[in-house]
């Protein structure tokens, strides 16, 4: 970019919220459903989330377990909408995530196009574009068979071959280095690099922390489903590490603990919006 250029966004999301119902019982959730009386639990994965992502960055989403990393992918991405709040994006976006919405009855190559008409590629386009998705894949010799008789890796590299192919101008990459081997994973992080270099946004969810000093220049860490901290990596993460060093001594009962009290503290607090 030009010295002194603009910052352009990429992304703006204003207090983005994800609510979900939790039920004691089925007959619960079927009156919840029937009746005007409203039943079952609130809970928030996500809450009142609120940050701009500059054109070019590629942002680490930090958090423990169930800290509504994924939750905010899906909803980066599109394929999850947003209870409440607001999300704004300039360009495209594409999610690569270990469950990425492939169709488990369909072979890999169906799935390709199926996505890719999806998309809104021309069925012309669509042939150009299946040889160099294959190949990125190297899924050759199994893609006319159906999904789901791959392993998580092979669903992985389908998934990461198709949608580094549509090239979007915002790419998510949830968890999908962390399956497969370290050849196909050595070929996705150079593609990366690629995007990188083309200015493109990225999210990147990885517990790898190597992985994301490598690639991230900011970072967003997500506690119980709120903001915690956003800011250039290196500041982010100084304090999510040494969070880290103490969260990992505990026992896996006081982790767990731990994430109920917050989102019960969370879920406790009025709906009054944040400040972002
Ligand atoms: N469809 C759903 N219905 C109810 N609760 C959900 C749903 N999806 C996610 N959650 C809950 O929302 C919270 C955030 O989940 P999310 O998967 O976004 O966390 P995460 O940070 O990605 O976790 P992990 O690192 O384990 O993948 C969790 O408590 C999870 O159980």
């Amino acid at each position: 970019m030009e010295e002194g250029a603009p910052m352009e966004k990429a992304v703006i999301a204003k207090n983005v919220t994800k609510k979900y119902k939790i039920y004691e019982s089925q007959s619960e959730r079927l009156k919840d459903m029937l009746l005007p009386k409203s039943y079952g639990e609130e809970f928030y994965a996500l809450r009142n989330v609120s940050f701009e992502a500059e054109k070019g960055d590629i942002i680490g989403l930090l958090g423990v377990n169930g800290s509504g990393k994924s939750t905010l992918s899906s909803i980066l991405a599109g394929v999850v909408p947003p209870s409440d709040g607001e999300l704004i994006k300039n360009g495209d976006s594409a999610i690569i995530a270990v469950s990425s919405g492939l169709d488990l009855k369909l072979s890999g190559r169906e799935n390709i196009e199926l996505k890719c008409l999806m998309l809104g590629f021309s069925k012309k386009q669509i042939k150009e574009m299946e040889s160099d998705i294959i190949e990125f894949s190297e899924l050759e010799a199994f893609i006319d068979q159906p999904v789901k008789s791959y392993s998580s890796g092979m669903k992985a590299r389908l998934g990461f071959a198709v949608n580094v192919s549509i090239d979007p101008d915002i790419l998510i990459i949830d968890e999908a280095l962390s399956v497969g081997d370290r050849a196909f994973a050595k070929k996705s992080l150079d593609k990366m690099r690629e995007f990188k270099e083309q200015g493109k946004t990225m999210f990147f969810v990885s517990h790898s922390i190597s992985q994301m000093k490598e690639f991230c220049t900011k970072a967003l860490w997500l506690e119980f489903g709120e903001k915690k901290d956003y800011g250039p990596l290196e500041e982010v993460l100084k304090d999510y590490e040494a969070f880290l060093e103490e969260y990992n001594l505990l026992s896996k009962q006081k982790k767990k603990e731990f994430r109920e009290e917050g989102f019960r503290k969370q879920s406790r607090k009025t709906s009054e919006p944040a400040s972002s």
